[in-house]
């Protein structure tokens, strides 16, 4: 149906998009908005980061910015000095494709020099010099849709036509990605669920989030925890939101996200299997 290739190479670690792959999320943060702090120094963080493999985790991502509605910026050294060595670590105590969260290119070009093989940046390459590293890296990049700027994102979230304009958005960004020299096969989409929406503009862009195959590239889904499935399930603690979680991602699984990016990696893995076992069974014979 659409030309998404079969796998994607992180720096030589291959990862098969013959199924959704589950994205293990490791905040090197003191202050992410649903585990800042757990995992904030270099032990506890690949602790955090071998754990999540042992449950399942096809890729990591690893991040040093808190990016939650209202979060302060991070110095460039502090990032580096949070995200690096858990990066060092982690790329030579496991086999799994290792992500870096940022959108600043010297930490992009750090982050592939200690042994990632991914880009996940959430300002889809926005930020100056982003573009050139993410074409010298020559690793896969997450282009990921945003209304405004961390800080005041959520205040009115507001647009016309939501899937319209995410999806010109996204369009624009893989036409200036490959314009700088990032092959088409090194692009995924990600709609940016919680990034300047609000929970209804969220629920629609999962309803059409099979909208964005025509687009021709892998798209990541990361609703983890986040605020719109407490407000949907009315759990006030980010812990709490599992099973919505759970639900949220399966239903972008169905509707066609390959990547899906979450902090419960053993429950996500769990609800996969079932529905494999479902979507395995054979479409009955027409007669
Ligand atoms: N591609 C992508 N990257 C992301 N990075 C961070 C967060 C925010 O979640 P989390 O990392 O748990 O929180 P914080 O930013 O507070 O560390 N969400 C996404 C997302 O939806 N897509």
């Amino acid at each position: 149906m659409f030309d998404i290739s079969p796998q994607l190479d992180c720096g030589g670690r291959l990862l098969r998009l013959d199924r959704p792959r589950v994205m293990g999320i490791v905040n090197v943060t003191p202050d992410s908005f649903s585990d800042g702090g757990d995992h904030d120094s270099v032990e506890a963080a690949v602790a955090h980061g071998l754990q999540l493999v042992a449950e399942g985790a096809d890729l990591l991502d690893i991040g040093g910015e808190s990016t939650r509605p209202g979060s302060a910026p991070v110095p460039l050294d502090e990032e580096l000095r949070r995200v690096i060595p858990v990066i060092e670590r982690l790329a030579r105590d496991t086999t799994v494709p290792i992500s870096i969260d940022t959108f600043k290119p010297e930490v992009m070009r750090a982050a592939v020099a200690a042994g990632a093989g991914l880009i996940n940046d959430i300002q889809a390459l926005r930020q100056p010099g982003a573009l050139d590293a993410a074409a010298d890296l020559g690793v896969p990049v997450v282009l990921m849709h945003m209304q405004g700027e961390p800080g005041s994102m959520q205040d009115t979230p507001h647009y016309d036509d939501v899937v319209a304009e995410v999806h010109r958005f996204l369009t624009e960004r893989m036409f200036q990605a490959e314009m700088a020299g990032v092959a088409k096969k090194h692009l995924i989409i990600d709609l940016g669920f919680g990034f300047g929406k609000t929970t209804e503009h969220n629920m629609i862009l999962l309803a059409r989030s099979d909208r964005f195959l025509e687009l021709g590239v892998p798209m990541l889904a990361g609703l983890s925890r986040k605020r719109s499935i407490g407000e949907l399930t009315g759990r006030e603690q980010p812990r709490d939101r599992v099973a919505g979680s759970v639900a949220a991602h399966l239903i972008a699984a169905q509707r066609g996200a390959m990547l899906l990016r979450v902090h419960d990696v053993a429950a996500t893995v769990d609800a996969l299997k079932v529905w494999a076992a479902v979507d395995a069974v054979p479409m009955p014979r027409v007669s």
